[in-house]
């Protein structure tokens, strides 16, 4: 969407999920139960299901990967099915959430760097940044409705929101829990972090790998609401009319002015941070230790 300054949020000569698109089914436009117009004409593809309310200029986009983990796929059509989105003056407003019982988003998904080369590797970080990029810097308002676990992976693109409802569920705790599974957060994470919780508890909970629950996720400034499940759709609704009373353009260059830092910060480093992660993941001990985690995972599941 272009501003009234001429800026336009999402850096889209650097983002190219085209480019991505691999074995997606994306662009499939099929009617929401129900029937109707064009505002009840739901789209997506295999893993992110959209449906579009034109009437109130908002979407609700589910995510449908097992686990919600961040495939490359998954990472792909969330980026193509933001873009359309953005692209559509109709929307003012996203609202994302899981279509997988008790997980919103597992985080990145270890499958796609355990036992890979290094050419995947970096072409999954870059995935990776560039849906960070486009969610962080979007012009269209972001309200995260978290029904399920949130680590890590999973954190960050509900931070890279505007705004998060949380379901008060014991279980669906939230956080960025690297060091646990001996992996680090990269600048960009932890900038986001701190954009969000501040430098003293970004330091504590970076450290320790903490997993708040809900009430601590709220007391600590991680999620903005904390409701009955059943109510986190409603709520995350009210928090967007609230978000949309706000004027375009100002809430627009007003989000701009305080994220473009953080991302710039990216942006002027994006092949270094490609090539760090590359060469930390696959070190043989950062491969040992996700190996093992990963089959902690499955062997739990029995
Ligand atoms: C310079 C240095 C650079 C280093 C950069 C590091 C970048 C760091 C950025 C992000 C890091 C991450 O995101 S790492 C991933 C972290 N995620 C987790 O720790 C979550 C792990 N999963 C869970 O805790 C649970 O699965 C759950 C709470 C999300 C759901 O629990 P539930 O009981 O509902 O489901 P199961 O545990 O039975 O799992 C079902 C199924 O999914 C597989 N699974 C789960 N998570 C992942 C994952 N992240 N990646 C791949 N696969 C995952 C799990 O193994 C089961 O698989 P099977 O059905 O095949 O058994």
């Amino acid at each position: 969407m272009a501003l009234a300054s001429g800026v336009r949020f999402a850096p889209r000569a650097l983002l190219r999920p085209w480019a991505l698109l691999r074995g997606t089914t994306l662009g499939r436009t099929e009617p929401a139960a129900g029937g109707g117009g064009d505002g009840a004409r739901r789209f997506g593809s295999q893993r992110v299901l959209v449906e579009p309310d034109a009437a109130s200029g908002v979407a609700v986009m589910k995510l449908r990967n097992p686990s919600n983990a961040l495939s490359l796929e998954l990472l792909t059509e969330l980026v193509i099915s933001l873009e359309k989105l953005e692209n559509d003056k109709t929307f003012r407003g996203i609202i994302l959430t899981s279509d997988c019982p008790r997980v919103f988003c597992a985080g990145l998904d270890l499958t796609e760097i355990c036992g890979r080369n290094p050419a995947h590797c970096a072409e999954y970080w870059k995935a990776m940044q560039e849906l960070w990029l486009r969610m962080y810097l979007s012009s269209l308002v972001l309200v995260a409705a978290i029904n399920g676990a949130c680590p890590a992976g999973g954190c960050i693109i509900a931070l890279s929101c505007d705004c998060r409802v949380l379901a008060d569920n014991p279980k669906y705790r939230i956080g960025l829990n690297e060091t646990l599974l001996g992996i680090i957060a990269p600048f960009w994470l932890k900038d986001t972090y701190v954009n969000t919780i501040g430098h003293r508890a970004s330091e504590q909970a970076l450290q320790l790998g903490s997993l708040f629950p809900p009430a601590e996720a709220l007391q600590v400034g991680l999620v903005d609401q904390v409701v009955p499940e059943d109510q986190v759709q409603s709520t995350a609704l009210s928090e967007m009319a609230r978000w949309l009373a706000v004027p375009d353009h100002a809430r627009q260059l007003t989000k701009n002015m305080m994220r473009k830092a953080t991302a710039d910060r990216l942006l002027r480093q994006r092949d270094a941070d490609t090539q760090n992660f590359v060469s930390f993941v696959c070190r043989d001990s950062i491969q040992k230790s996700l190996q093992a985690y990963l089959e902690k995972l499955r062997q739990r599941k029995g």
